[in-house]
């Protein structure tokens, strides 16, 4: 059984444009990256994965789960998918400390206490990212890294099953990418979770991805195995994965670079 198995279908409008998503792939590798130009569909699939957009056929599982089955007729509420959800940019709460972004999703806005299992966890939490000393600052007075551990572990906070990350470097300069992909590495490896993570820069995925699914008008058109510097086209899947040379490094820049051309 895959790890990460979606097949969506879905249609969105604004009144005047029409985009029609159909992303299907199947993964094993714990650390998928969502690849491809501007508007090809990639925040569209993280979205439904993670509930808040409902497709007309398909199915998400992840790790033996099914949080959406159209046929089966199953729709998983997003609170009840365990899914941790890092937005570009952070999306953090400027009027609310640390602490308080962190145990945000443990709140309702009924309770805003937290019972004493939910305090423990967000304790623990900012003992993890090493943001005790800060818990009370607000994210303004933060660096772009240390927002970033915020944001992370306010999507660790509910205990999720997966880890969606839409552009997780995007708000930072380049030398802090660098050190920032090799934590965010370290998170993933020490929480053990399924991510799909979604990029526009290939050096994220060589970083930090076993696969990538390279992305255009809306369809899940190549999977990349990252180590091996292989692609399977999806369109034909059956069909014999095609070896690229080496470097590995070099190939995959190869067959994602083939999105622009
Ligand atoms: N709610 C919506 N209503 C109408 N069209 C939408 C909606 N959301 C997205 N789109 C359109 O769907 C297409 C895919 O959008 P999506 O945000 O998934 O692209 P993307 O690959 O994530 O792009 P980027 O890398 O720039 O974030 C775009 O053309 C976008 O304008």
């Amino acid at each position: 059984m895959a790890l990460i198995d979606v097949d969506l279908q879905l249609a969105v409008s604004d009144g005047q444009r029409r985009f029609a998503l159909h992303t299907r792939f199947r993964s094993q590798a714990r650390m998928v990256a969502l690849y491809g130009p501007s508007g090809a569909g990639k925040s569209l699939t993280l979205q439904a994965v993670a509930g808040l957009l409902r497709p007309e056929r398909g199915h998400v599982r992840i790790g033996g789960r099914t949080l959406f089955d159209a046929e089966a007729g199953i729709d998983l509420p997003t609170q009840q998918r365990r899914v941790g959800y890092l937005f570009q940019h952070y999306a953090l709460f400027p009027h609310l400390s640390v602490r308080q972004n962190i145990a945000f999703g443990l709140t309702t806005w009924r309770r805003r206490r937290l019972d004493a299992r939910a305090a423990q966890r967000v304790d623990e939490l900012l003992v993890s990212f090493g943001l005790e000393a800060m818990a009370d600052a607000r994210p303004s007075a933060l660096s772009g890294g240390q927002q970033q551990r915020v944001a992370l572990a306010r999507a660790l906070a509910c205990e999720p099953q997966v880890l969606l990350l839409d552009e997780p470097f995007a708000a930072l300069n380049p030398m802090l990418r660098h050190d920032l992909r090799q934590e965010l590495a370290a998170v993933c490896a020490r929480w053990q979770l399924p991510v799909l993570m979604i990029t526009h820069d290939v050096d994220d995925v060589l970083a930090l991805a076993e696969e990538a699914v390279l992305i255009e008008q809306g369809r899940a058109v190549r999977q990349v195995d990252v180590a091996r510097g292989t692609g399977v086209e999806l369109e034909l899947l059956g069909a014999p994965a095609r070896a690229a040379e080496p470097p590995q490094a070099a190939a995959v820049r190869r067959l994602l670079g083939a999105a622009h051309g």
